[in-house]
């Protein structure tokens, strides 16, 4: 029997012979049978985790791995084209976008399978299409509106983001396993491009999503190891970034950058899902509940120990810490709108870049320019490892509860923007505007948490006294949906209501379910499969 034999594709569209190999194949099976089990292990750790939490179970810096944080170590030297990451720009797989973001003149770009993409197995495969096409620089588009899009001469650094371990890409099963959607994302990108990457002058990098404990990231270290040295790669080639974006990673920061020390090029700071993780983690506990979405900033002060605390371990370990994502994008024909969208970037950018930050993330081409002049001026060299800093978090700053009211408008906010970005999703985009900011997966998971949490909460009242009853919400979900139904003219309208149920179910159902892609993705993999009848 041949290893391809092993695998079953269950869809089939244009063009994905180019990506499904049978050299492709028969990597991704090697990566699934030697590590596939580990994951499940790590996903039920995670469980057994949640339940001490539950019980009770602080967090604290872990006892097991003192030595790791108070001995004297550093991540290996870093690739010249990682030295300067002032500013990296992110966006989905789609062409059009890898393009633009690739010319937006950011240092970086991390093509992004995760928050900002919904996993449909055309995005999937055809990201995995267009990302071969841009590194062999052959990539081009052209629009309806009869615009060419081509690579400039000078483009970003590409850095890619695998979907997260809890996912599975259920299109590709190996014998009677779904395929890990992090193995199969990595694999498929790492099997294509790497050599051809190492040609260019430059990597196979990536960033590593929502990792929760420190073995988590060994896990993907020694998928490292095992893939460069299928592919007679020397180790160490590949260079990856972990986003700090749980609440349990920000206990581990040293330990995971021990881990993958070979293959680390630092962390960044993931703030909107760490905020969505903070509020699941504590989600049973009486003394943790967070206000209306909007007071929750980097300003706060457990957000701002965090990203500190990142700072400081980094540049202890000689690696680079990255800031996170501003959400605040251009705004079209309102101009006061838009400087107040610029000055909210400006003061968060130059923030991150006081306290220590390397570089930052953008979500939005038109944001580079002023994201590069706040990072000139605050950081004149090519970063600030050098700086050593002592900010004395301590435990008790990292779990601090941010203050602040519920109020109507903050549950009418996240229901509206909850509904509106699933129905997004199944119709297949992960990233998406809605009142003039930017939404993808994490800031999504932050409002449909937050509803969960307040109908159940002793302290899930109104601004006004009112209690934020499961009856409440489900009025408010009605209209809020009947006001997007109108908005969008009844466009979409079978998607809005089924996004609708999926949004109650997460807010009805009595056990908190880990993330919302997990139920939203049986939706697109049942669509996928009407469609391929
Ligand atoms: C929590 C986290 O994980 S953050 C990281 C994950 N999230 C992301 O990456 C979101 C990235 N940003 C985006 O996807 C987009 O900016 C959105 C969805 C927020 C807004 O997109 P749009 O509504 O298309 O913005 P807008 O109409 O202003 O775009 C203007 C142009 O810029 C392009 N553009 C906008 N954002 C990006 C981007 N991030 N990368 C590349 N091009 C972009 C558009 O494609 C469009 O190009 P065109 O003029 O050639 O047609
Ligand atoms: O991935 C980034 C985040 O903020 O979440
Ligand atoms: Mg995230």
């Amino acid at each position: 029997m041949k290893t391809t034999d092993l695998v079953s594709c269950k869809r089939n569209i244009s063009n994905q012979e180019y990506i499904l190999t049978d050299g492709a194949l028969e990597f991704l099976v090697k990566l699934h049978q030697k590590f596939n089990g580990r994951r499940l292990t790590l996903l039920k750790d995670r469980k057994s985790f949640q339940t001490r939490i539950n019980e009770g179970h602080t967090l604290s810096f872990l006892e097991e791995t003192s030595d790791i944080r108070n001995s004297d170590w550093k991540i290996a030297p870093l690739p010249d084209d990682l030295m300067d990451r002032r500013v990296e720009i992110t966006g989905p797989v789609d062409r059009k976008m890898i393009i633009n973001a690739l010319n937006s003149g950011a240092n970086v770009f991390m093509a992004d399978f995760e928050d900002a993409s919904s996993p449909t197995w055309e995005n999937m495969v055809n990201g995995q299409l267009n990302l071969r096409d841009a590194v062999r620089k052959q990539i081009d588009f052209l629009s309806s509106n009869g615009k060419e899009y081509k690579l400039n001469p000078e483009t970003a650094v590409l850095v890619v983001r695998p979907r997260g371990w809890h996912l599975e890409e259920k299109n590709i099963y190996v014998q009677n396993e779904a395929m890990s959607a992090s193995l199969f994302d990595f694999g498929l990108y790492f099997y294509h491009n790497a050599r051809q990457l190492m040609e260019n002058g430059t990597g196979p990098y990536f960033y590593l999503p929502k990792i929760e404990h420190y073995k988590e990231a060994r896990l993907w270290n020694d998928v490292f190891i095992f893939a460069q040295e299928s592919l007679g790669i020397p180790i160490g080639t590949i260079k990856a970034t972990v986003l700090i974006e749980t609440i349990t990673a920000a206990f581990e920061m040293d330990e995971i950058l021990y881990e993958l020390k070979e293959h680390s090029a630092g962390l960044n700071c993931g703030r909107w899902d760490y905020i969505f993780s903070f509020i699941k983690k504590f989600h049973n506990r009486m003394d943790v509940i967070f206000p209306d979405r909007h007071l929750v900033t980097m300003e706060s002060s457990f957000m701002r120990a965090y990203s500190r605390l990142a700072i400081e371990t980094c540049h202890k370990r000689n690696a680079p810490a990255i800031g996170g994502m501003a959400a605040q994008i251009p705004v079209k024909n309102d101009v006061s709108a838009n400087e107040s969208a610029f000055n909210k970037v400006r003061a968060d950018k130059e923030r991150e870049a006081r306290d220590g930050h390397d570089g930052t993330w953008v979500a939005h081409p038109g944001m580079v320019a002023l994201v590069r002049d706040v990072f000139n001026k605050e950081m004149p060299t090519r970063n600030q490892i050098n700086k050593k800093l002592d900010y004395k978090i301590t435990s008790k700053d990292l779990l601090e509860i941010p203050p602040g009211e519920i109020t109507e408008a903050g549950l009418r906010t996240n229901i509206s923007v909850g509904i509106e970005y699933i129905t997004a999703w199944l119709n297949g985009r992960g990233a998406v505007p809605i009142n003039n900011l930017m939404e993808d997966a994490a800031t999504a998971e932050i409002s449909r948490a937050q509803v969960w949490q307040w109908i159940r909460h002793p302290k899930g009242k109104l601004t006004d006294g009112r209690n934020i009853t499961m009856d409440f919400v489900n009025t408010v979900i009605d209209e809020e949906l009947d006001r997007l139904l109108t908005k969008y003219d009844f466009h979409f309208k079978d998607k809005f209501i089924r996004a609708k149920e999926i949004f109650s179910k997460l807010v009805y159902n009595e056990e908190f379910v880990d993330f919302l892609t997990l139920p939203a993705y049986e939706e697109l993999v049942k669509e996928g499969n009407r469609d391929a009848e």
